[in-house]
């Protein structure tokens, strides 16, 4: 069973609440990302979030739970290890090669999120550079789809070596 998982968010996730409410609902990633520590806490597993809007900060974040990248220096202890990551990637998903090299360097388990149903939108929303590398990718459960993805983590998923 994962002991921590890193919820990452990418661009414009920071405006959940704001943005677009009609596809992407009234919820706040703050609130998001308070309900996921209480979730968390009520399964017994630790969770760390991080948001931003720069790819290049999302492949240092990814990198780090390996303990590489540039934030890390050779002299630190290597932190608590990341078992999963429970990723929504933003606009990022339909672009970004380094997102996808980063995770697969890591090679840490990962859950593919969208709140909307990516499916059911504009044709460039259909391809992602992540699903094919992803254990399970959710969509269209709207808010929902984290506490779902949290679950299915903390509780179903197998972790090889633990
Ligand atoms: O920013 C987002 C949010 C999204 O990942 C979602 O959660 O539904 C879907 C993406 O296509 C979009 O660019």
């Amino acid at each position: 069973m994962p002991r921590r998982i890193l919820l990452i968010n990418g661009p414009n996730l920071n405006l959940l609440g704001k943005r677009e409410p009609h596809i992407y609902g009234s919820t706040s990633l703050s609130d998001i990302e308070a309900q996921a520590r209480q979730q968390a806490r009520e399964l017994g597993v630790e969770i760390d979030t991080f948001q931003s809007n720069h790819e290049g900060a999302i492949v240092d974040r990814i990198q780090e739970t390996a303990g590489w990248g540039p934030n890390v220096q050779e002299t630190d202890a290597p932190g608590e290890k990341v078992s999963a990551i429970i990723i929504n990637a933003g606009a990022l998903t339909h672009t970004s090669v380094a997102v996808r090299d980063a995770l697969a360097a890591v090679a840490i388990p990962f859950v593919e999120l969208h709140v909307s149903n990516v499916h059911a939108r504009e044709t460039f929303r259909a391809h992602s550079y992540l699903s094919d590398k992803a254990v399970a990718v959710i969509c269209g459960m709207g808010v929902y789809g984290y506490k779902a993805a949290i679950e299915f983590v903390a509780k179903h998923l197998k972790i090889e070596g633990e």
